[in-house]
């Protein structure tokens, strides 16, 4: 039926204030009004329909990217909207594109390891679009290993230039979005040779294609690396391969913000860290973590408000059966996600201050929070992506049959969203970088040296090494302090058993490789703990609306007990609470989803999706789903024609042969 609320009665039993949780998810009452504007003018565009793509062919999909990117950018400049307002537009057309590049990595590269007159020669351009850049680092050969990459940029004194070139096949760079097809420049990374010596890998701006033409300049070989992962999906973006034949750019082409080379070749290391080159890939790092908490919202949108539509079961005599979600193996299914969706969007926001916090600090020469931001960054990239690729799919599978169907939107949001597993840094990759920060940060324990920020746990290890959990009833796993203070002994306890293990081999390089599957589990617990801990700092705060906190506080309580089921081998291991603790909080968290229940429409419907972005007919805000979803499988292609084609040459010669087979 059409136009009737078939969720109206989930709605009516919410015990809070949806508009007022709508405003925390969002961030501000401002932002939510951005969101809110910005996310209902896209839907309302017809430019901006997505309903086809997984039935488009790669060039057709490709050039509808086409069409939609310059439709957005048309739509910015003539509404005059702010960078707040055009990057949201961007996020609701939801179709991935050369542009995420061009303002995701190329510009950041630009603004974070560019000179002043380098800023100002080059952002202009790349603001008014007058330029489309891409950020080429990975190579064929070499993508985690960034002081592997085979790329050379070497310096021309007579003619003050700098030759770059592809000396290799695994050389080629391989994966650049928007790279392939689009981008007229790039920032690429090459070693840096002067007189025959290697200064490590650095950055530089390369124009690619002719501005009249679009051709390839000369000695430059690019072109697209190829399908990808499921239909549609990230086949709108044109990953790239790219190959340098002694390619010539300006010695000033060089981002010289924390090294420099001189006309006369001489090469100076500015008073910055080296691994200031690294941070374009601490900058989408963070942005990354607050794309989960959008990504795993969408996925879980979708599967509650379908859990609460679907029934099965527990009639009698042909009555009214059961809503899925009513059952206790799907609330404890879908609850952690919903809860994981709010903890990745606090983290995501206490992230963002952290970064900007260090950004400041940079500028004023202050690197000491440098290590950690990288850290924080490297793991809960990790984390979150980890959580929210699983998550997708485990909704997809919480939505049973009609969840395999592209018309739920689960497939491709899972095919779009499992490379953010990859890129930005494997996930195993970044949780060793967290581990090495872990095992430093442990070493210096006894050197005076005290452990601040989101290690400052480390600084109590004495104590956290001894603790016993004061759990005697249920209901004290509510307590914050008690939480924390499990979760704080299992990371400390992880990391000093590692560290400890550590000194049984002479060689420590040796020992990380041996010890590396340990040490990134030690890793994940210190990753979890920063997002328990920052979801109860956020509770901290003065939160208005009715019944909003104590929802929160529900949710943040089944993120922290559910994560503490599901690692329940390494509390008990490390000795952190007893089974029988362990037995009450998983009583507990059983009494959390029945809190949940009757309030997860509203908190779904607190992330303010429009149904042109959700995508899902399984996920509509009016739950009317089975006449959608059967309206929508008569517009496949394949029911264009009853009989289908092939039918004569392949079906029909098949049944005649059986035929005469038998009349014989
Ligand atoms: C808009 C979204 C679309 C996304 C599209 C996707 C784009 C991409 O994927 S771009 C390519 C991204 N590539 C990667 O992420 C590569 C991952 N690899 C690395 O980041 C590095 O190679 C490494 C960190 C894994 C290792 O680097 P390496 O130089 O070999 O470093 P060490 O392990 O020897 O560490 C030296 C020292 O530097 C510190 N450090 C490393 N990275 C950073 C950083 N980003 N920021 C600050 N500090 C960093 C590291 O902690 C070590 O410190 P010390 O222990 O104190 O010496
Ligand atoms: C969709 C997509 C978009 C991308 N966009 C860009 C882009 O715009 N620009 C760009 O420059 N790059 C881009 N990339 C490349 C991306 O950054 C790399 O793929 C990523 O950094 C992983 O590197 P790799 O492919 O070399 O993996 P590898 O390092 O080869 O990983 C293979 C396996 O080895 C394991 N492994 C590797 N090293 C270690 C170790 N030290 N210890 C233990 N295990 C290890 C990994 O865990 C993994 O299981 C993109 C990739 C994808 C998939």
């Amino acid at each position: 039926m059409e136009g009737v609320d078939h969720l109206a009665s989930e709605r009516s039993r919410a015990q809070f204030d949806v508009e007022e949780m709508k405003v925390v998810w969002a961030g501000s009452r401002h932002a939510l009004e951005v969101s809110d504007r910005i996310s209902r003018l896209v839907a309302s565009d017809p430019a901006f329909r997505k309903d086809n793509r997984t039935s488009l062919s790669r060039k057709e999909l490709f050039k509808n990217t086409l069409r939609k990117t310059a439709h957005a950018w048309k739509r910015i400049t003539e509404l005059r909207l702010s960078e707040e307002e055009a990057s949201r537009l961007r996020f609701y057309v939801d179709e991935p594109a050369f542009t995420d590049l061009h303002w995701g990595m190329f510009i950041p590269a630009i603004k974070g390891q560019g000179t002043e007159e380098q800023l100002q020669k080059w952002l202009p351009l790349a603001y008014k679009m007058q330029i489309i850049g891409c950020y080429a680092q990975t190579e064929l050969g070499h993508g985690s290993n960034v002081q592997g990459l085979e790329t050379t940029a070497t310096f021309d004194p007579q003619t003050d230039e700098f030759i770059i070139h592809s000396p290799t096949l695994t050389s080629s760079k391989w994966w650049p979005g928007g790279l392939g097809k689009v981008s007229t420049h790039a920032v690429i990374y090459a070693r840096l040779i002067i007189d025959g010596k290697d200064y490590g890998v650095n950055g530089f701006i390369v124009q690619l294609r002719s501005m009249d033409d679009h051709l390839p300049l000369p000695g430059i070989t690019v072109g697209d690396i190829g399908m990808k992962f499921g239909s549609g999906a990230y086949n709108t973006m044109d990953n790239g391969v790219l190959r340098f034949d002694h390619v010539r750019i300006p010695r000033d082409q060089m981002l010289m913000r924390v090294s420099q080379v001189t006309r006369e070749g001489k090469f100076v290391q500015s008073n910055v860290p080296r691994q200031l080159v690294y941070g374009t890939m601490v900058y989408v790092r963070q942005t990354i973590v607050a794309d989960a908490s959008c990504a795993l919202s969408r996925a879980v949108c979708i599967a509650t408000r379908y859990s609460a539509v679907r029934r099965q079961f527990g009639s009698q005599n042909g009555g009214v059966e059961t809503q899925v979600i009513d059952y206790k193996t799907q609330q404890s299914r879908l609850f952690p996600l919903l809860a994981s969706a709010y903890a990745f969007r606090f983290v995501g926001e206490w992230l963002k201050w952290l970064y900007t916090d260090v950004t400041q600090r940079l500028q004023a020469n202050d690197f000491s929070t440098l290590p950690e931001a990288h850290a924080c960054t490297a793991g809960l990239k990790s984390l979150t992506t980890s959580a929210t690729a699983d998550g997708i799919e485990e909704c997809r599978k919480l939505c049973g049959g009609h969840g395999y169907l592209c018309s739920s939107g689960l497939p491709e949001l899972f095919a779009v969203y499992v490379p953010a597993c990859t890129y930005e840094g494997d996930n195993i990759v970044l949780l060793l970088q967290v581990a090495r920060f872990l095992m430093k940060t442990v070493s210096q324990l006894g050197s005076g040296k005290k452990p601040v920020g989101t290690t400052a746990y480390m600084g109590r290890v004495d104590q956290l090494m001894q603790c016993h959990c004061a759990v005697q009833r249920a209901e004290d796993w509510l307590k914050p302090s008690v939480i924390l203070e499990a979760f704080e002994a299992r990371s400390a306890r992880m990391s000093v058993a590692c560290a400890q293990n550590l000194t049984n081999f002479a060689n420590p390089e040796e020992g990380f490789l041996e010890l590396s599957a340990d040490l990134t589990e030690a890793a994940v617990a210190h990753c979890q703990l920063i997002v328990v801990s920052k979801f109860i700092e956020k509770l901290k705060q003065d939160i208005p609306g009715k019944g909003v906190k104590e929802q929160l506080e529900i949710l943040c309580n089944i993120y922290a007990l559910f994560l503490l089921h599901k690692h329940l081998g390494d509390f008990l291991k490390t000795g952190c609470i007893s089974p029988k603790q362990a037995s009450l909080a998983n009583d507990q968290l059983r009494s959390l989803y029945s809190q949940a229940r009757p309030n997860a429409i509203a908190l779904v419907d607190a992330f303010d999706y429009t149904d042109h972005f959700l995508g899902s007919v399984l996920g509509r805000y009016d739950g009317n789903v089975y006449p959608k979803l059967y309206e929508e499988a008569w517009k496949d292609p394949l029911n264009d024609s009853v009989v289908p084609d092939g039918y004569q040459e392949y079906i029909r010669p098949m049944l005649k042969q059986q035929l005469r087979n038998a009349r014989l």
